[in-house]
């Protein structure tokens, strides 16, 4: 079965857009654990744009499911912040300053020795650790070699590429996910997965254990509200 973890980013954005509590970050969360999400996804920035830092604290106490912390490890605010709260999990986001949003898994060759470090402070912690990849199996394969738990492959090319060719758009997918299975790493995946392309990638990419989905699903929830929005995922997963 493959778990979805709603990232609740994109509420955070629109609290943050008039400095009140309106919509409530943590009602939203707990809703969506209500509806079924097996999981809550946050990705604090520095500039907190969007998850402001206390919000973190603040999901930790009452959140039952899973709860994934994206972000920037290179940021020691970040490492404090995970640290001080013992997420489930944790996945490192090579982010650059000023991204809009992520856009590029890490360079696991380049970076090995850094990866290997900070994964093994967290794992010390008790916290699962995932990196965010893109579809390269050398990629894939030198993430191996980190000691990390799982990766989280970044879908933005097989989103973008699906309603044009989604054979094509997947295959690399399928390929990284054959790699991590053989070397015994985990397989998330997330960016731009919406209820058009998500079927379609779960039926295909072997080992999926999770998706993180934000801006697709909380779009989906203006028009159809967002416990059928959940709903629908939900569908589109267990198929
Ligand atoms: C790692 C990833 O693909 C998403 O978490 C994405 O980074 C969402 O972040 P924003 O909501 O800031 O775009
Ligand atoms: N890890 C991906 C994620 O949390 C959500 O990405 P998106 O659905 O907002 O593109």
């Amino acid at each position: 079965m493959t778990k979805l973890s709603v990232n609740i980013n994109k509420i955070a954005t629109l609290r943050n857009s008039r400095g009140g509590n309106n919509p409530d970050l943590i009602k939203v969360a707990l809703d969506c654990e209500r509806f079924g999400a097996q999981g809550i996804t946050v990705h604090p920035r520095p500039d907190e744009r969007h998850i402001r830092y206390q919000d973190v604290y603040d999901l930790k106490k009452v959140i039952h499911t899973e709860f994934n912390i994206e972000g920037n490890s290179t940021e020691p605010r970040f490492v404090e912040l995970v640290l001080n709260n013992k997420p489930a999990q944790v996945t490192l986001v090579p982010d650059a300053e000023g991204q809009i949003t992520s856009n590029h898994g890490w360079n696991t060759i380049k970076h090995q020795e850094y990866l290997k470090e900070i994964i093994e402070k967290f794992q010390d912690a008790g916290i699962r650790v995932s990196i965010f990849v893109d579809p390269i199996v050398e990629m894939v394969e030198a993430a191996a070699t980190t000691g990390t738990d799982r990766i989280e492959l970044y879908t933005e090319a097989y989103a973008s590429g699906y309603h044009h060719n989604k054979e094509m758009a997947i295959a690399p997918y399928v390929e990284a996910a054959k790699a991590a299975k053989k070397l015994g790493l985990g397989l998330n995946a997330g960016h731009d997965l919406d209820l058009d392309n998500l079927k379609y990638f779960a039926q295909n990419v072997p080992g999926l254990l999770e998706v993180s989905i934000g801006h697709a699903l909380i779009s989906d929830a203006l028009y159809l509200g967002l416990e059928k929005t959940i709903g629908e995922y939900l569908e589109r997963l267990n198929f």
